[in-house]
């Protein structure tokens, strides 16, 4: 099943032009990992499917209808999306910000039901903050904020997620908490799209890597099929080396000095 659509889409910011041209199909369960060197629109293409930015040109299609004709709830109750800055300024217990992942499903004067704790006890179970719930999210680690906010998204239950950076913030113990949480939930029908700067991670754990260069879509492809030596030395501009690793049986990327750029770090 087609669940996301993007079709010549372009967005420009203030006359400039950040995204042209982008074309791609998300297919249910898989795991998408957006990859592409800093600036390179990653941030931007997620919060225009998030309808954070304004389309200038084209469409995206979310379940076949496209994203502008969604009222926001409607759309809220199949699309989660998690930015890369999680800095909330409210002083809030962990639990009452996952909680706010279940409005969608309430309206505004209905009390919350025994589903909603269950769907918040159950996200922050599954994110390992369960024992953070009565904390302020003012007093929180980044690393956990993150989880926090992760942990919301979840509550919201949307069958797409959308989430820059997750990992951002988190050790390696957490960094494979969170990619095998969300890849048993690929598993189990959700479809997951995702910023990742580690592209070792992002090939074990996503079933495409969506390769960004200057606001356009280089390849969408396996994770074989995107990490080339050639097509990684002429987007991000490294010498690379890639092979499969014989532990994790995934593609593994050794980024190598550059000779021809004569770098003068080592
Ligand atoms: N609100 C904005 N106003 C003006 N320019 C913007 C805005 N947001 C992003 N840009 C520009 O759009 C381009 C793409 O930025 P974006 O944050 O999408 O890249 P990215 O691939 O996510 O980068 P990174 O890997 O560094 O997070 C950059 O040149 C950036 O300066």
């Amino acid at each position: 099943m087609n669940v996301m659509e993007v079709e010549d889409l372009h967005v420009s910011i203030q006359q400039k032009s950040i995204l042209q041209r982008i074309q791609f199909s998300v297919q249910q369960g898989e795991i998408i990992g957006l990859i592409g060197p800093n600036g390179s629109g990653k941030s931007t293409l997620l919060k225009t499917i998030a309808t954070l930015h304004h389309i200038t040109n084209g469409t995206i299609r979310i379940f076949g209808q496209d994203i502008q004709s969604y009222r926001q709830k409607e759309l809220a109750k199949l699309l989660s999306y998690v930015p890369q800055d999680t800095f909330i300024d409210f002083d809030f217990k962990a639990k009452e910000v996952v909680y706010m992942g279940r409005h969608v499903h309430r309206s505004r004067f209905e009390t919350r039901m025994e589903e909603d704790f269950f769907a918040m006890k159950n996200a922050m179970m599954q994110t390992n903050t369960w024992h953070l719930a009565e904390s302020s999210i003012l007093r929180l680690s980044g690393g956990q904020r993150q989880l926090v906010l992760l942990a919301k998204a979840l509550a919201q239950d949307t069958p797409l997620i959308i989430l820059d950076e997750p990992i951002s913030a988190l050790d390696i113990y957490f960094q494979l908490q969170v990619l095998s949480l969300l890849k048993r939930l690929g598993d189990k029908g959700k479809t997951i799209m995702m910023v990742l700067h580690d592209l070792n991670l992002a090939a074990r754990y996503c079933t495409k890597l969506l390769l960004l260069k200057k606001g356009e879509v280089k390849l969408l492809g396996s994770p074989e099929e995107v990490l080339q030596e050639d097509i990684l030395q002429q987007t991000y501009g490294v010498h690379t080396k890639v092979r499969k690793d014989y532990v994790t049986n995934s593609m593994t990327v050794t980024p190598l000095i550059n000779r021809k750029r004569k770098e003068i770090w080592r």
